[in-house]
């Protein structure tokens, strides 16, 4: 099947009109369509573009679950292009306000990813896509809670990240009283949501910041591979796994707290911490391959730790080389942040790769929106960025331009909004 033969396009349309409303029916589309790729739906969130369990599906067909115990967004696996964006209440609008929006932006939110139209005018963007694997993802950030007069039901976790010393963040593109993330493998998709959203909002909240960024797309690599980054190399290898016996602990909220029962409300929960950071690509690309890879301390080509092995082998800190130095660097990247060096301190990273063109300087405005998620941020990010401030190789070729931290509530039950425990209770 070409893409330039109309009469094949308009009945792969129509069918993905109908699978995307059916759901799990991608199965038999990506069989008959041919487009052929990975279920979207994964089981390793950083997989480039696709999920891995390799069962075959359509792009278009593949559908996330808006109900859960947990938002869609977080373990989902990364998908081709990404909106990430935070709203401020406008003047005057309290709880009252952002009860009703959420409850209008999780009613739309619930819609588009089932590939249905949104509630009110919809714009006609995503017409004759499905899904394409689309999740909506909110958050509320510090200020909300005292906007909603909901302060006494903030949790300690949201407490403003300290300031590292190689910081260099725009207060105007930072924090926010309301974040949204979407996800999707197409990017009209992505786009139609975004619109969407957007005027769900109405007079109720204002954009603050909005920032795009890509992934790489499905079926892209020949097997489902851990995605790149804009520096070229494989990001997303040490991130816990699903299956580990600790993993839902580490980056979920647990039921019962922690903190006060005032706090009940994040239980499923989990927290996003978001960093714009730029990468410095012109001097990072005049590096040699070996200083590149001492920097990170992984080889380039395949992720593989210098110490040997492949992808997944672990890393050899202890390793020490012909020249009485050990093999990977004390400043290198991967040893820095590695949980043995950090009190078993994780996060599971799920970034997006953003461009936006050239910068007032010249170079490049091309870097990473790094979103990690956490249980804690000061059991996940915090210490580990602490250490990274104080003495990783990489430093030198990125710059931290944005910041923001969001407490994503629980995923919800039918019937529910998405903060409705918070709002309502
Ligand atoms: C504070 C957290 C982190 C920031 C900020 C960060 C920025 C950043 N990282 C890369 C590239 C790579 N990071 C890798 C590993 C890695 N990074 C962090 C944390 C932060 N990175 C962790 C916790 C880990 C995993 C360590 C481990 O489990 O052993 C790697 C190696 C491959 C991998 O494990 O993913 C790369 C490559 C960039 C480019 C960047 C800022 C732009
Ligand atoms: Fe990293």
């Amino acid at each position: 099947m070409t893409e330039s033969n109309p009469d094949i396009e308009i009945s792969r349309r129509r069918l993905l009109g109908t699978v995307g409303a059916a759901g799990a029916a991608g199965l038999a589309l990506g069989a008959t369509g041919g487009v052929l790729v990975q279920s979207a739906v994964g089981d390793d969130p950083t997989a480039g573009g696709s999920g891995a369990s390799g069962a075959p599906a359509s792009l278009g067909a593949a559908q996330v679950a808006f109900h859960g115990d947990h938002q869609a967004g977080i373990t989902t696996a990364l998908q081709a292009k990404g909106h990430v964006l935070a709203f401020d209440l406008a003047p005057g609008a309290g709880r009252r306000e952002a009860a009703a929006l959420m409850r209008r932006w999780s009613d739309t939110a619930r819609r588009l990813m089932a590939g249905e139209t949104a509630p009110t005018a919809d714009s006609g963007i995503a017409l004759d896509a499905g899904p394409c694997a689309l999740t909506v993802t909110f958050g509320f950030g510090h200020s909300f809670f005292d906007r909603t007069g909901l302060t006494a039901r903030r949790p300690a976790a949201l407490d403003p990240l300290p300031e590292f010393s190689a910081d260099q963040i725009d207060p105007r593109r930072s924090n926010g009283d309301l974040w949204v993330q979407i996800g999707a493998d197409d990017g009209l998709v992505a786009f139609h949501a975004l619109r969407a959203l957007q005027k769900d909002a109405g007079d109720a909240a204002r954009v603050r910041w909005q920032m795009n960024g890509f992934n790489r797309s499905p079926g892209a690599t020949a097997k489902p591979m851990t995605a790149r980054n804009l520096m070229g190399q494989v990001d997303g290898t040490g991130n816990p796994k699903q299956t580990d016996p600790d993993f839902a602990k580490r980056i979920f909220v647990p039921d019962a707290g922690p903190g006060p029962a005032e706090h009940a409300w994040m239980a499923g929960g989990s927290y996003a911490v978001v960093r714009r950071i730029r990468m410095l690509l012109d001097d990072w690309d005049k590096q040699p391959l070996d200083k590149q890879e001492q920097v990170i301390g992984r080889r380039k080509a395949d992720g593989a730790p210098l110490t040997g092995g492949t992808e997944t082998t672990p890393l050899d800190l202890d390793r020490v080389g012909s020249d009485g130095k050990v093999v990977i660097p004390s400043n290198a990247h991967a040893r820095i942040s590695a949980p043995a060096q950090n009190g078993g301190a994780a996060m599971l990273r799920r970034p997006f790769s953003y461009h936006d063109g050239i910068g007032p300087d010249g170079a490049p405005d091309a870097g990473l929106l790094f979103i990690c998620w956490q249980a804690d941020p000061l059991r996940g990010f915090v210490p580990v960025q602490r250490k990274l401030d104080r003495g990783d190789a990489l430093s030198e070729f990125i710059r931290h331009e944005a910041s923001g931290l969001y407490a994503v509530p629980g995923g919800p039950q039918p019937g529910e909004y998405v903060g409705a425990r918070l709002l309502e209770g």
